[in-house]
């Protein structure tokens, strides 16, 4: 007979402290249970990190698994854990049935990461068990502080429990007496008490390795030879000592009328079963841990070397209840070297959570990179190349952020991640998808109704982040079939409202008016004007033109009930502007242009469980992302510079609010800059950071080697690539988590605007002064010619004298460029029309300012940018040097049933924004153009040019 099977005889069952796939499937726990005797299986983290994370036996089920869809890393995971539980408990099956109950169980261990939370392990011991669905499963439950109650809570549901990481006997006694609470609980509620069963994992060997260490420094450090031996007596036995006393608690307990009582009603002992008893200290018997355990009533559970150890030279003798004078003896001893054993015990705890939390991290890690394999291009990949020091900070932030479970805690909208401040009130984009997914029939009816309809426009009327991500779908989508052309209008430039209208045939035009406050000026005066135009050219049938997407109540979804729009959808109140593309912000316009709203959150979800709270720091590619962007940011690499594919480029202005809005306040920012041509390595200052989102069919850019080159020469680089254009759902996500852990890593709040706010109040001043006196307030030019007015501030006009600012424009703008300085970065803030011709002047200008300073160089058209980098101008470090353009607009546009037109509204927009920046001592100074716009463009970027050299 083996010797294992001899165990029984003494009363206790041999458990297996082990489970894989293949050893389950191919007969070989069953042999053990046939030959051996054994009688239980038990799982923890670790066990499932080694079967799971150190083999390829699972990935044909991983492949299976992601064959029909995608899903999150915990799911999977979850799925072949489950399923081998499933597969062991129907193994142990027989030993269930044929013992009444009694034994045949298999252990799953509720997530480590909730052993310091009561009710989540409730909620997930709950959930595993009905997943299980068996009646031989134990669901393993911490015996920590909040593990304590929730044993008793699932044992009064009737569900089998095994307590794990028990080390004091203290703690023992209070799992004890949970379990009678619960049998007792059940019962009151008219449970059968005897179809419930318990084990309390005691541990043991992890005891001794603690102990013995201590031990070891007062030996080494005792002069008295007799000490020393005294000491020395004590290695290896406490461990076995402490868990007889622990039985003894058990034996007390059992006599005890409480006990009896519910024994009476048929309920089955809570069994102690050993723990960690493979030895660790080769020194010492391999069968240590069992040889000294073997008592009535109790299980020992054992890694499979321990298994073999055992039925090859164990003895199965009854040792638990002997020497228990001496083992109380050896306690006391060791109290009285100043060991506490108590202190001991705590910190195992504390260390066994944490290593079960450890082990889950890797396994979970593990479980990401097998998805991410199989998931092949349908996942967009990220390769991070980075110079050593910031290779080594981010390795090492990366570490900070696994052990404190920081992405875990993002998810669970932990402020304390940030600032503690209300960012838990803005992460509704967490769930964005979830809810889109919930809403997706009102999403398929709104298109279907938009095709049906005719319309062969869709014009977005909105500012920033309703905006922002609505262009990047037009752009990056394009026209579908069937549908109307998207356009967005997020201007107030009189010029560029007109091509606009132009552009489109209103008759046959749906206008979407998107604004999360319904207060937002610009949106207002485009619907306004928009709404006119629609009733002088469709009369009453206007409102059914107008679509509204706005936060439920705000004063936008006033106006869209009183003019009878075709349609308010609302926003989530929990998601800011810029984290809205995912929300119906950016759903809402897809829908009317044709996209396939089902496809694109199906996509963006790929991302999102890329980047779940269950993927650890380093298999998560946007806790990577941000941490590189954080941290290259505080190492003085703060211009991120965003390359892309022609088909994506749109993709920067989104991303560029995104960052900057996020980022750019308290004298932090990460600057973004978007749309500036690539360069040669000498074109850039060491400031630089560079995301390439490209396409795979660009996969042979002509750009490779220069961004190889700018790797080389110890530029941080992101290469992103997307398989196909609808892939840019992902990147919306991997964004989001990446500007708000870099948040986190800048620590600033990434979800307000503080200093945006500052230049809306200034415009208002000055509309208001419109309003009561017909004109803005008067200003006077610190220099002008027939082409251009110059103006500034005081304090930038004193100091562009002292440099040399004298009559003529040109000596200003001289001045002003002269202040630019290594690691700035300059801003050429135009308020006029954003069209092919404009752009591509500003362009020539900022590569001018590249090649003779080396900053970074950033456009922005105004009011746009206002709502979206104009957070970082004002907020960020003070490396900006601004350029404000402005012209006068002719013509001007007159808003319906306003004094004000768009021309005046611009004109106090640009003027309150550079009244900040003036407020912040911001280098700013504001050219306006007095001749034709195009012209004066042209002439001021020669001006520019002139200036530099
Ligand atoms: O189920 C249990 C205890 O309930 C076991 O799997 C338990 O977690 C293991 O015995 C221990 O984690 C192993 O500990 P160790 O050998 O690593 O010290
Ligand atoms: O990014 C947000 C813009 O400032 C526009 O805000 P809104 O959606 O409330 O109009």
């Amino acid at each position: 007979m083996s010797l294992l099977k001899a165990l029984h005889a003494q009363g206790q069952a041999v458990w297996l402290d082990f489970v894989a796939r293949g050893f389950v499937e191919k007969g070989d726990l069953a042999r053990l249970v046939a030959d051996d005797g054994v009688r239980g299986v038990t799982s923890n983290p670790a066990i499932f990190e080694k079967a799971i994370g150190g083999s390829s036996e699972y990935d044909d089920a991983i492949r299976a698994a992601l064959s029909d869809g995608d899903r999150s890393v915990v799911d999977l995971y979850e799925a072949l854990a489950i399923a081998d539980i499933q597969k062991a408990a129907d193994v142990l099956r027989p030993v269930y049935d044929a013992t009444g109950g009694a034994d045949g169980y298999v252990s799953l261990e509720v997530s480590p990461y909730l052993a310091l939370d009561t009710e989540a392990t409730v909620a997930e011991a709950r959930r595993l068990w009905a997943d299980v669905a068996r009646p031989n499963l134990m669901v393993k439950v911490p015996g920590t502080a909040p593990g304590v109650p929730a044993v008793r809570t699932l044992i009064g549901e009737g569900i089998n429990v095994n307590v794990t990481l028990l080390f004091a006997r203290r703690v023992y006694e209070e799992v004890a007496d949970a379990y009678m609470a619960g049998l007792e609980d059940l019962a009151a509620k008219g449970g059968d008490v005897s179809k419930v069963a318990s084990v309390a994992s005691f541990f043991v060997s992890r005891i001794d390795s603690a102990v013995d260490a201590q031990l070891e420094a007062k030996a080494a450090a005792a002069t008295d030879p007799a000490e020393k031996a005294r000491i020395e007596e004590l290695l290896g036995e406490i461990a076995i000592a402490n868990a007889k006393l622990a039985y003894r608690s058990y034996e007390q307990m059992i006599v005890g009328a409480r006990w009896k009582a519910l024994a009476a009603k048929g309920a089955r002992p809570q069994r102690l079963l050993w723990a960690s008893t493979g030895t660790k200290n080769k020194a010492y018997s391999d069968v240590l841990y069992v040889d000294e355990l073997i008592g009535p009533d109790t299980v020992n559970t054992v890694p499979p070397a321990t298994l073999d150890a055992f039925r090859d030279h164990g003895t199965p003798a009854a040792t638990l209840q002997r020497g228990v004078d001496e083992a109380e003896a050896a306690l006391a001893a060791l109290d009285r070297l100043g060991i506490s054993l108590d202190a001991v015990t705590d910190q195992l705890v504390t260390e066994g959570v944490q290593l079960f939390a450890d082990a889950a991290d890797k396994l979970l890690g593990a479980v990401a990179q097998k998805r991410a394999e199989v998931l092949g291009d349908r996942i967009n990949a990220q390769a991070i190349a980075l110079p050593r020091d910031l290779a080594e900070a981010v390795a090492k932030e990366t570490e900070r952020w696994r052990a404190g479970g920081l992405i875990r805690r993002l998810w669970a909208r932990d402020a304390s991640v940030w600032t503690g401040a209300d960012e838990a009130k803005w992460l509704g984009w967490l769930t964005g998808t979830v809810e889109g997914r919930a809403k997706l029939s009102d999403y398929q009816a709104f298109a279907a109704d938009v095709k049906a309809s005719g319309f062969t426009d869709v014009l977005l009327l909105g500012m920033g982040g309703s905006s922002l991500g609505p262009e990047v779908l037009a752009e990056v989508f394009g026209p579908q079939p069937g549908f109307p052309k998207l356009r967005i209008l997020d201007s107030t430039d009189p010029a560029q409202v007109r091509a606009t209208e132009a552009a489109v045939k209103l008759a046959t035009t749906l206008v979407i008016v998107s604004s999360k406050s319904g207060s937002t000026t610009e949106p207002n005066v485009m619907l306004a004007y928009f709404f006119d135009r629609l009733k002088k050219t469709v009369g009453d049938k206007a409102g059914s033109h107008v679509v509204a997407v706005t936060d439920p109540g705000s004063s936008l979804e006033k106006v869209a009930t009183r003019d009878g729009f075709r349609k308010i959808f609302h926003g989530e109140p929990t998601i800011g502007g810029r984290y809205s593309v995912l929300s119906p912000f950016g759903l809402v316009p897809a829908a009317a242009a044709g996209i396939d709203v089902e496809a694109f959150l199906d996509s963006a979800d790929v991302m999102v469980h890329a980047c779940g709270p269950d993927v650890p720091p380093a298999a998560n590619p946007g806790v990577q992302l941000g941490l590189v962007l954080g941290l290259a940011a505080k190492a003085g690499r703060d211009k991120m510079t965003m390359l892309a594919s022609p088909a994506l480029a749109d993709f920067g202005a989104w991303t560029e609010q995104l960052v900057a809005e996020s980022t750019g306040k308290n004298g932090k920012a990460i600057i973004p800059v978007d749309g500036e041509p690539l360069g040669s390595v000498v074109c850039y200052g060491k400031d630089r950071i560079f995301v390439d989102l490209r396409l795979a069919s660009d996969a042979a850019s002509p750009h490779d080697a220069e961004i190889k080159a700018l790797e080389h020469a110890g530029h941080p680089v992101v290469r992103i690539t997307l398989r196909d254009r609808a892939a840019i759902a992902q990147e919306f996500f991997r964004f989001e988590i990446a500007t708000a852990v870099a948040g986190a890593v800048m620590g600033i709040n990434p979800f307000d605007q503080p200093d945006v706010e500052a230049s809306k109040i200034k415009t208002r001043e000055l509309t208001a002064a419109f309003e009561a006196t017909g004109k803005l307030p008067p200003e006077t030019p610190v220099a002008s010619s027939g082409s251009f007015d110059v103006f500034t501030d005081p304090k930038n006009a004193e100091a562009l004298r002292a440099a040399g600012a004298g009559a003529d424009p040109a000596s200003w703008l001289k001045a002003h460029l002269a202040r630019v300085k290594p690691g700035d970065y300059v801003a050429l803030l135009a308020y006029v029309a954003r069209n092919p011709a404009h752009i591509g002047t500003l362009q020539a200008m900022r590569l001018a300012v590249r090649a003779h300073k080396t900053v970074a160089t950033c456009v922005g058209f105004g009011p746009r940018f206002l709502h979206s980098t104009g957070q970082a101008y004002k907020g960020g470090p003070d490396t900006g040097v601004v350029l404000q353009i402005t012209a006068d607009d002719h013509p001007d546009l007159a808003i319906p049933g306003q004094t004000a037109s768009f021309g005046i509204v611009k004109a106090a927009q640009a003027r309150g924004d550079f009244g900040v920046l003036s407020e912040r001592g911001r280098r700013a100074l504001r050219i306006h153009i007095k001749t034709d716009v195009g012209a004066g463009l042209s002439a001021l970027a020669a001006a520019v040019e002139q200036a530099l050299s």
